[in-house]
């Protein structure tokens, strides 16, 4: 069958919660398109998928305002990673995880995996304002600076430090009853990035698609297709009406 009339579906899926304005659609931004583009407020919720090798990730993006937090957990059904997001910059965006969207993920596979991310890490860490080259990217060694230029200034005070975030790791795992040391460490699992300079987002998307290959393997094995086959006509369900449904 030509691979044309083949449509992708996706093997698993990945949902990022976090409250309004902390970069959830910038990171996924970032890392689809490489690019750090205006965003406005998202609207219920959006979905990347992503060709990763021969599998294909579908990624979640949700919206952080209230009004629309009743979708989220509809968005968390059968998840096999959330990324719970906040602002570094933003104590409240931490605390809002615990408060507001942990519970959300209760509609997660049970063996979900969580990451905690504190994104806007340029407007804090100078390390992180600058852009990641695509040298250091492929990991080529970098040409000798003999003048560094200073580093730039923190812009913005850290109100959450990392630290921080790892303990929230801990009490993410103790909410969902799992045993610390029979899961991923938090040193692994918590991640501070800026969507703005690509500042290890990279390393936070590719870490989880790893982590999630076993479910992958395991959806595959169970016998499910990777594909949707247009070629084979299907039958419209019909309402008592005789509409499709
Ligand atoms: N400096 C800096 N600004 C960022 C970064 N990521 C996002 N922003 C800015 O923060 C604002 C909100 O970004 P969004 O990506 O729309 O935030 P969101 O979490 O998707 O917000 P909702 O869709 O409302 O839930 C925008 O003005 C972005 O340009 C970052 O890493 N660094
Ligand atoms: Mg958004």
């Amino acid at each position: 069958m030509p691979q044309a009339s083949r449509t992708k579906k996706p093997d698993v899926k990945i949902v990022i919660l976090g409250d309004m304005n902390v970069g959830k659609t910038s990171l996924l931004h970032r890392y689809t398109e490489r690019k750090f583009k205006d965003t406005i407020s998202t609207v219920g919720g959006a979905f990347f998928l992503k060709q990763w090798g021969p599998y294909n990730i579908s990624i979640w993006d949700t919206a952080g305002r209230e009004q629309f937090h009743g979708l989220g957990s509809m968005y968390c059904r059968g998840a096999a990673a959330v990324i719970l997001t906040y602002d570094v910059t933003n104590w409240q965006s931490l605390a809002e995880l615990e408060n507001r969207f942990l519970s959300l993920t209760d509609t997660a596979n049970t063996d979900c995996i969580f990451a905690i991310v504190g994104n806007k890490a340029d407007l804090t860490d100078a390390l992180a304002q600058e852009p990641v080259t695509e040298s250091e990217r492929r990991d080529e060694p970098q040409p000798v600076v003999t003048c560094p230029t200073p580093p730039a200034t923190p812009l913005h005070y850290k109100q959450v430090s990392r630290e921080d975030a790892m303990a929230l790791y801990g009490r993410v795992l103790r909410y969902k009853g799992l045993e610390e040391k029979a899961c991923l460490p938090a040193e692994r699992m918590c991640f501070e990035t800026s969507a703005k300079t690509g500042y290890s987002v990279d390393a936070l998307f590719e870490t989880l698609f790893e982590l999630v290959l076993p479910s992958i393997l395991k959806k595959r094995s169970e016998g499910e297709s990777a594909t949707v086959d247009l070629e084979t006509p299907m039958e419209p369900k019909r309402t008592k009406a005789g509409c499709c449904a």
